[in-house]
């Protein structure tokens, strides 16, 4: 059978990153994404958005909505100070066996837990589970429909402390408006918008940061 889009990019960085290199692992899969195929990843320009607001939070604990193919759980981790750890979440299988396959090769794999299923299964599970205590940093990058429930069920479970982080992806395009409007209307965050564009292309994007007030 055929292989997929999401297959073909982990064998290109297979074949052209450096195996332990998170660095080259995102440049390999930014490169084939660029040039051969478009891919959903956060990708350069708003991961350096990522990358800035990563390290303003330096979390103990940070967790990802939408693994995809691993290309920003790779991107956060690489990041995260001796000790911490991120916990990403996806549903499709075929997408989780190949973030899986990236993260190993890319050798964040001690900092990564990668949870299979879906976000409003999972985040009810984060305290008893998997041990979290509070969020330190939330990248949203799953369905955006799923944005505002999500934000809703990780304030409903006491997931969020003062200074807790919020990133959302594509917030112009494909748009997330129902999530803006809540978070900014809201009295427990403070938000921020950061301009881009759409990975790989010329389209207006934005990131939206959320700071959650307690
Ligand atoms: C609820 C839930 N739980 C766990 N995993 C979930 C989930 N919802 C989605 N996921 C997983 O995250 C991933 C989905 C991400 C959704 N992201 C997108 O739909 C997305 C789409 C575009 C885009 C832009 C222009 C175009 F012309 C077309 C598309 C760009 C992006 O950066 C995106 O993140 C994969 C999916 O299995
Ligand atoms: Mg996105």
């Amino acid at each position: 059978m055929n292989q997929s889009k999401e297959q073909r990019i982990l064998n290109f960085v297979l074949q052209n990153a450096v195996r332990g290199d998170p660095c080259s692992v995102v440049d390999a899969i930014d490169k084939y994404c660029s040039q051969k195929e478009w891919a959903m990843n956060v990708g350069d320009e708003k991961g350096k958005i990522l990358d800035k607001t990563v390290e303003e939070a330096n979390p103990s604990v940070a967790l990802e909505l939408g693994t995809y193919c691993g290309y920003s759980a790779v991107r956060i981790s690489r990041l995260l100070k001796a000790g911490a750890r991120l916990l990403t979440v996806e549903f499709n299988p075929e997408f989780a066996a190949v973030a899986k396959q990236m993260i190993e090769f890319a050798g964040v794999q001690d900092k990564v837990k990668l949870l299979q299923g879906p976000s409003e299964e999972i985040i009810p599970q984060l305290k008893k589970k998997y041990e979290v205590d509070t969020l330190d940093f939330v990248f949203l990058d799953h369905w955006k429909d799923r944005y505002t429930p999500d934000t809703k069920l990780l304030q409903e479970c006491n997931l969020l402390r003062k200074g807790s982080i919020l990133l959302a992806d594509n917030v112009i395009f494909p748009g997330a408006p129902d999530f803006l409007n809540y978070v900014r209307k809201s009295p427990h965050f403070q938000c921020t918008n950061y301009p881009s564009h759409l990975e790989y292309m010329q389209v207006e994007d934005a990131m939206e940061k959320a700071v959650f007030l307690g």
